[in-house]
């Protein structure tokens, strides 16, 4: 199979009859928009996007075999014992590193190739392909599928044509003439990307934090909260036969609809999450102030669970101010109220589990 050269962004608007995606659009811009008011009801905001960024990073992930769950991923970064390989959670965690890095980076620097490469190096710094080239485009021919370019399904642009491609790719993040809503943009970027395939390895998971990046800067998205992997990982088969039916026959419209639902379910799930996490939060609140013996420690030891919904007992020391026996005493009366578990079952380094708020961020993974 010859490499293939994309046409620069965007195909014109009328191509991409919006006309008849006018319903997709407006109910994926409205249940973005239900998601993003969501930071007004959460406790902390940062909170919810602490958890789902992780949350994306492992669904992300798993959808190249990486093995990690979202639970191993927490307890890794708690500094506890995973059950998962290091290499995997690292992997994940990597994923977590790039998008925080990425939306930090986004006060100093445009939406650009720049930050595209910067957030690579991050993306690729310790799990699968490191030692692919990280924070660089490649410098040599890529193919999908097959043992070689002559039998694989596809052959991204040589080369010699990359810088071009990258250069569209980039006037397009910034241009306003087309006309075209951001979503669909985002949508169109995504595709674009995966077409290019810049880098050695990595493009799935680059190509993903693209389009909640974009979002951010263009799409009036004030949290990056839209999460597509799960959606992605899913409907895997179709979303891979979608790109390729885009560069085969232009099948821009129908990847778009995929892409468009794939919004709408994901944020409209998220928003779901979102109002059962705030609601647990208040029940338990309660719960603790009516049924605890120490009810005050426990409301402190209740916040730092759901900061961190794994913790050590020294973890919650830190976090709280209390002292060891104190926090023991309270993670018992915690765990007589079913709300808290322990999870390693040893008696030394013992790790406990805010329960039900870890089954809700878990759903899907
Ligand atoms: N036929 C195709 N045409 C273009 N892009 C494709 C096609 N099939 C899959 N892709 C994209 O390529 C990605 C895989 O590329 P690569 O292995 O570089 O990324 P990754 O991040 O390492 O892996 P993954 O996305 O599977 O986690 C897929 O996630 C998908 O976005």
């Amino acid at each position: 199979m010859r490499a293939f050269v994309p046409d620069a962004l965007p195909p014109s608007p009328s191509s991409l009859d919006l006309v008849s995606l006018l319903g997709p659009l407006t109910s994926a811009e409205r249940a973005l928009g239900r998601l993003d008011g969501i930071t007004l009801l959460l406790p902390s905001q940062d909170l919810f996007l602490y958890m789902y960024a992780r949350k994306e990073a492992v669904l992300s992930s798993q959808i190249e075999g990486t093995q990690s769950t979202l639970a191993d991923l927490l307890r890794f970064e708690s500094e506890a014992q995973a059950g998962a390989p290091f290499h995997d959670v690292r992997e994940v965690s990597d994923y977590v590193d790039a998008m925080m890095y990425g939306l930090e980076r986004l006060r100093a620097l445009p939406l650009s190739l720049r930050l595209v490469r910067e957030m690579h190096a991050r993306l690729l710094q310790g799990g699968r392909g490191s030692a692919l080239d990280p924070g660089e485009f490649r410098r040599s021919q890529n193919w999908l599928g097959g043992t070689r370019p002559g039998n694989a399904q596809f052959v991204p642009p040589p080369v010699t044509e990359l810088g071009r491609c990258l250069g569209d790719l980039e006037a397009f993040m910034h241009e306003d003439v087309s006309g075209l809503p951001p979503l669909a943009k985002a949508g169109l970027l995504h595709v674009q990307f995966e077409t290019i395939h810049p880098f050695l390895d990595g493009n799935g998971r680059m190509g993903r934090l693209l389009v909640t990046l974009y979002l951010c800067v263009h799409g009036g998205l004030t949290s990056p909260l839209l999460y597509l992997s799960l959606y992605l990982k899913t409907h895997r088969a179709e979303y891979y036969r979608l790109l390729q039916d885009v560069r085969e026959r232009g099948a821009w419209r129908e990847w778009l609809a995929f892409f468009l639902r794939g919004v709408e379910e994901t944020a409209t799930q998220a928003f779901t999450a979102a109002t059962r996490i705030v609601q647990l939060f208040d029940d338990d609140r309660t719960r603790i102030t009516a049924e605890s013996e120490r009810a005050g420690s426990a409301l402190r030891v209740h916040a730092g669970l759901q900061r961190h919904p794994f913790s050590t007992t020294a973890q919650l020391v830190a976090a709280t101010g209390l002292s060891a026996p104190t926090i023991n005493a309270t993670l018992a009366d915690l765990m007589r109220l079913g709300m808290v578990e322990e999870v390693t079952g040893r008696q030394r380094g013992r790790v406990f589990g805010y329960r039900e708020y870890l089954a809700i961020l878990g759903e899907g993974t």
